[in-house]
Formats: structure tokens, sequence, C-alpha cells
């Protein structure tokens, strides 16, 4: 009889690992010495000990190989934000989750650990140290969060100590670092064409940005802490640097670091966010005819306008987190990776 071979707990599939957030999971993972195999629609890099499998991950065959003989897989795969494409997000966030689970079970692997969001609780009004049993959003505000809800419940609900298959969420909140594509480049972008001049709102929301290495580490500490006796079993963890900080002092540190002017005339934030309202609909209706992409989304006002923080103590409390770059060292870091982005470059 063939017995199936016990795989190593330092062997590990990342899928997405072509990302911003995966591709600094897989160099960190490397460096504390597990063997590791990339699963992405894209291959963007190659790195010595990394194996890449090129594939949908709605394709359960091609996730096979790419699972065979792992014991963890982080799965931080989604379409971007900003792309608005309700049946894409379906396809990828939630049909690709449930087969992401079917392909773990089918593969002997013994721990998922998902890359979930804070935004599953956020439905555009003030979240002030919020914890992870706030309720998920009643009314997401749009359908990226509407399916990292789903996505997000159908991994924890997998979770099972019985047949050995333990599954966790780390709940990340606005990743930012070398490498990121979203929230530079559009800053920078939306600076460039001279739209950055307005603070939304009177500027005093506090909001959570994390640097990517610190939501690493968060993703290491809750697989090497999942055990079938751990209290991390099927919950969901806020990572953030834990240090909230103005939503506009910040995105003003960024762009004077590269050069731009920070913005300075306040526009309140109900008129704002009707605005983006109706350019949403507007892009809406006439998307059969023309592609728009407004900088300005609903979700963008709303995240800009609000408060929005959560707190870690959980985090801490059941794998002993502590984000290891604290913020100001971590914009520096930032704004130095990003000499192309610099005004004049
Ligand atoms: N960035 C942020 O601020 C936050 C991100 N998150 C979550 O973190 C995770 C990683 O985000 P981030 O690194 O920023 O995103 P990226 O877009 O940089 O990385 C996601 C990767 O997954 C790939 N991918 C997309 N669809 C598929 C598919 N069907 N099959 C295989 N691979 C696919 C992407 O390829 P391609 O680029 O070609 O689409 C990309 O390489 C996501 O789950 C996101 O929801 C959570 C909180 C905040
Ligand atoms: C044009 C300006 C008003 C804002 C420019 C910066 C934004 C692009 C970013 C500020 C907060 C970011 C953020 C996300 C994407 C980029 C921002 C909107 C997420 C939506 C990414 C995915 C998540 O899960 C939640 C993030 C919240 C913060």
């Amino acid at each position: 009889m063939a017995t199936r071979v016990r795989p190593s707990s330092k062997r590990c599939t990342v899928i997405g690992g072509s990302g911003f957030l995966g591709r600094h999971l897989v160099e960190r993972l490397v460096d504390r010495g597990y063997t590791v195999n990339v699963f992405d629609i894209r291959q963007a890099y190659e790195l010595p000990g990394v194996t890449f499998h090129q594939g949908d991950l709605c394709d359960k065959q091609a996730l096979l190989v790419a699972l065979k003989d792992v014991s963890i897989v982080f799965h931080c795969a989604s379409p971007a934000p900003g792309s608005d494409d309700r049946a894409l997000f379906q396809r990828v966030n939630i049909d690709g989750t449930q087969t992401v689970i079917q392909a773990c079970h089918e593969a002997g692997v013994q721990k998922l650990i998902l890359t979930s969001s804070a935004s599953v609780v956020f439905e555009g009004t003030d979240i002030k140290n919020g914890r992870e049993d706030l309720p998920y959003a009643k009314k997401p505000i749009d359908y990226y969060t509407e399916t990292k809800i789903q996505q997000e419940k159908l991994v924890l609900e997998a979770c099972s100590k019985e047949k050995g298959f333990l599954t966790v969420a780390i709940r990340p909140h606005g990743i930012f670092g070398p490498r990121d594509p979203q929230l530079v480049p559009i800053l920078v972008d939306t600076a460039r064409r001279g739209k950055m001049k307005f603070i939304i709102g009177d500027g005093s929301n506090l909001v959570d940005f994390t640097y990517v290495e610190n939501v690493v580490h968060g993703h290491i500490l809750a697989a090497e802490h999942l055990k079938a006796d751990s209290p991390l079993c099927g919950q969901a963890y806020h990572i953030t640097n834990d240090e909230p900080v103005r939503f506009w002092d910040f995105m003003s540190q960024i762009l004077v670091g590269l050069g731009y002017s920070a913005p300075r005339y306040h526009l309140p934030y109900t008129l704002v966010y009707g605005i983006a309202l109706l350019l949403w609909l507007i892009a809406l209706v006439l998307r059969p005819l023309i592609r728009i992409k407004p900088t300005f989304t609903p979700m963008r006002v709303a995240l800009a306008g609000t408060h929005h923080y959560y707190s870690c103590t959980r985090a801490k409390k059941d794998m002993g987190y502590q984000p290891p770059v604290p913020l100001q060292e971590a914009i520096v870091r930032t704004v130095e990776s990003y000499p192309h982005l610099q005004k004049g470059a």
C-alpha cells in the first residue's frame, strides 16, 4: 500500500507570490529556511530556492501540482481592489478560494493562512480601535470588500481539527512599502495630475497604514503558532503598524518626501463622497460604451475621510505580534525605494 509522505513543516506554497505582499513574504520565508513554491497567474521574478508554478487559482489541477508535499499554504492572491469587476472578484475571491480549499484537502495540506483585510468590517463610517469581533460589513462599500468577506468566511469555516486542516485569516490594513503598485503610485499619479491639492474633511481622521514587512511578520507568526491546541484555529487577526496616523499627514509625508506639495485646501467630506458616487454611477452606466476609471472612487473617499484603525491586541496575545518596523522608519524606507517617482525624475 502506498503511504503518503508527511510533508516537512517548512515546505510551503504562496498563492499570489508574484504580487506585492506575496513577493515580500516569499523573500522572508526563504531567509527563514523554508522551501517555497509560488503559484501565481504571472511570474514576476526569479529567486534561488523558489519554484514557480504559473496558473489560475481557479484551476484545481494546476494548483495540485504546486501543493504537492507542502504543509502550509499562504493565500494572498486577489484581483486589484480598483478593478471594480464584480464577475472577476466573484470568480477569483469566492469560487477560486473554494477551489484552493478543495485542493488543500486533496493535497493533504495542514495549514492555510489567508490574507484577508481589515476592510471586511468597514462600511464607510468611523471605526476606532476596532476589534475582530466587530460584525462583517452589512453593506460592503465595493465588490472587493463584499468578496473579501465571503472569502474570509469560507476559509475560517473550513478549519477542522478532526480533519487536521487548520486555517487562520490575517487582516492587514493599508499595506505600503517598496514595490507597492497601489498606494504610492496612485498618490503620485494623482499629484502629477494636479489633483492632490485638497484634504477631504477636516483632516483629523486617524487611519492604520501597515508596513509590508510587518504584514509578512504577522503571516509567518500565524503559520508558526497555528496548531490544533492553539487559539488561532478558525480565527481572524488584525495586523497593523499599531500606530494610527492622520490619513492626510501620512499622505503629505510621502508626497513631500518625493518632492511634491502637501494638500492644503479643505473640501467637505459629504460633497466629495456625493461626487464620487455620482461619477461611479456614470462610469457604470457608460461601461458598455467606454471604460472610465475615476481616481476618487467612493471607497477611496471613504477611506480618506473617516477614522478607521484597528486593535492588534488579539495578535499580540495569541502570537506575540509586535510590529518590527516603526511607522516613521517605514515611511523613510518607502520614500527611498521610489527614486523613479521623485518629482522631476
Ligand atoms: N494592498 C493592501 O493595502 C491590502 C491588501 N490586502 C490583501 O492582500 C493580498 C495581497 O495584496 P497585494 O500584494 O497588494 O496585491 P497584488 O495585486 O500585488 O498581488 C496579488 C497577486 O495575485 C495574482 N493573482 C490575481 N488573480 C489571480 C488568479 N486568479 N490566480 C493566481 N494569481 C492571481 C496577481 O496577479 P495580477 O497582478 O496579474 O493580477 C498578483 O500577482 C490580497 O489578498 C489583498 O486583498 C489586504 C489588505 C490591504
Ligand atoms: C486619491 C487619494 C484620495 C488617495 C490615494 C491613496 C489611495 C490609493 C490609498 C489610500 C488608502 C489605501 C487603501 C487601499 C488601497 C489604496 C488606498 C485606497 C485598500 C483598499 C487596499 C485593499 C484593502 O484591503 C484595504 C485597503 C485600505 C487602504
